[in-house]
C-alpha cells in the first residue's frame, strides 16, 4: 500500500531516471494528449464501476484515476502544491 504522495514521489523519480521497462515513463513519452484519454477512461470506469461493481472495484478504479492524474500533472510540469494550492 502507498499513499498519494508516496506514489508523486515514486513516479518523479521514474520520470528524471527513465528506467528501463517504466510504464510511466512510456506514457510521458505518449504526450498530454494520450495521457489525457487514459484519464477520461478510468473516469468513466470509476463511475460505472461506482454505478455497478461495488466498493472494492470502484476502490481500484479510482486509485488508476489517482496515477493517471499524476501522470498528467508531471507532463505538465506541475508540482503537488500547485494543485494542492486549489484545493
Ligand atoms: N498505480 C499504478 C497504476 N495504475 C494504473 N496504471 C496503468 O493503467 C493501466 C490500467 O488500465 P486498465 O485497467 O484499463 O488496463 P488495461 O486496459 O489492460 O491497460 P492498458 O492496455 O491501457 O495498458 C495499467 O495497465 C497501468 O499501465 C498504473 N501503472 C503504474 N502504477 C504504479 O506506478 C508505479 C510506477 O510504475 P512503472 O512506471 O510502470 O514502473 C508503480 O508503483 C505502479 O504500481
Amino acid at each position: 500500500m502507498k499513499t498519494f504522495e508516496e506514489l508523486w514521489t515514486e513516479l518523479s523519480d521514474k520520470a528524471r531516471t527513465r528506467p528501463e521497462g517504466s510504464g510511466t515513463v512510456a506514457a510521458l513519452d505518449a504526450g498530454v494528449h494520450a495521457i489525457g484519454k487514459k484519464l477520461l477512461e478510468e473516469a468513466a470506469e470509476s463511475w460505472m464501476a461506482a454505478e455497478h461493481e461495488g466498493r472494492d472495484r470502484t476502490a481500484e478504479e479510482i486509485s488508476q484515476l489517482l496515477y493517471h492524474a499524476q501522470v498528467l500533472m508531471l507532463a505538465s510540469g506541475l508540482e503537488l502544491d500547485d494543485v494542492y494550492a486549489h484545493l
